[in-house]
């Protein structure tokens, strides 16, 4: 089996220029148009696939991002690896703006958006204890220091619905809690790769320290902006050396994103709903 690379672009991450064969493609899914086509081609051997997740124009809120319709797509096109780019803001003193941090942990605080494939007519628990993939997160962190970044390894990603920021009781709340950085987007993309057995690793890229530090602003856009204008070289920097770290040749995960479903629909075969089956050809036709 080949690994094909995802890339989802999040604020700053339009495009990936440097492709081989380049070409935007339209993918349709049973969850509606993705954010915009995706963009694929080869990059050091491997077939990647890049899709901005809010559109190119950053058209889609937060809210709105079409995840299942995203992630459908991907798997659609054969991606077994998915590397999210996301702006965040940071809970730390020393998970400084311009910094990236390899998540691994999620805290999800959303609650206006779809977080499952499955539901009526097909019920399935995935395990997402572990939401993201150790194998990936290990080489996008080496690209990330290949990239010339400084980089963290480890932490844990607060995900609010937005689109405001946050009140600065809330930041010190996040921040009593533990959670290292904060961000709109990764819930619930990061439940949808886990159901659709894909291996998922998130790279936030430090833009503010949101609202709860003494010596600092609180966030606002304009920083925000300029953060990240300095930041997107350095993550296609990062995109540019994954191929090399993950190799064309796809093994099994050897923590088991790829079989995620193997146990996990509780629904009897019998009592399956064919128009809800019929949606989930991509994403768990392998357990159908
Ligand atoms: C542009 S600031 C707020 C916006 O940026 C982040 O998006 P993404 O994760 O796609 O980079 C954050 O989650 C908010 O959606
Ligand atoms: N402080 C913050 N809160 C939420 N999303 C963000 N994206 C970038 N900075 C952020």
């Amino acid at each position: 089996m080949d690994t094909v690379i995802g890339i989802i672009g999040g604020s700053g991450l339009y495009d990936i220029p440097g492709l081989e064969d380049a070409t935007w493609q339209t993918v349709e899914t049973p969850w509606g148009a993705p954010s915009d086509q995706i963009l694929t081609g080869r990059l050091g051997g491997v077939t990647l696939a890049f899709l901005p997740r809010h559109g190119r124009g950053h058209v889609h809120s937060p809210t709105t991002v079409p995840y299942r319709a995203n992630i459908d797509a991907l798997k659609r096109l054969g991606v077994t690896d998915v590397v999210s780019v996301s702006a965040c803001g940071s809970f730390r003193e020393e998970l400084a703006p311009g910094d990236f941090v390899i998540v691994d942990q999620f805290i999800d605080r959303t609650f206006a958006r779809e977080k499952s494939f499955f539901g009526t007519g097909c019920v399935a628990h995935v395990s997402v204890a572990h939401p993201t993939c150790t194998r990936l997160g290990d080489a996008a962190f080496a690209a990330a220091k290949a990239a010339g970044v400084t980089v963290h390894r480890g932490g844990t990603y607060l995900a609010m619905e937005g689109p405001q920021f946050s009140s600065v009781a809330e930041s010190r709340l996040y921040k009593s809690w533990g959670c290292d950085v904060i961000g709109m987007t990764n819930m619930p993309e990061a439940k949808l790769a886990r159901e659709a057995e894909l291996c998922y690793a998130s790279v936030a890229m430090i833009t503010d320290y949101d609202s709860w530090h003494p010596d600092h602003d609180t966030v606002d856009i304009s920083t925000i902006i300029a953060t990240l204008t300095g930041n997107s070289d350095a993550a296609r920097r990062l995109v540019a050396d994954l191929p090399d770290r993950l190799g064309a040749e796809r093994h099994t995960c050897p923590h088991g994103c790829d079989h995620a479903l193997d146990h996990a629909i509780m629904t009897a075969p019998d009592k399956r709903d064919p128009a809800v089956t019929a949606r989930l050809d991509a994403v768990a036709g392998r357990v159908m």
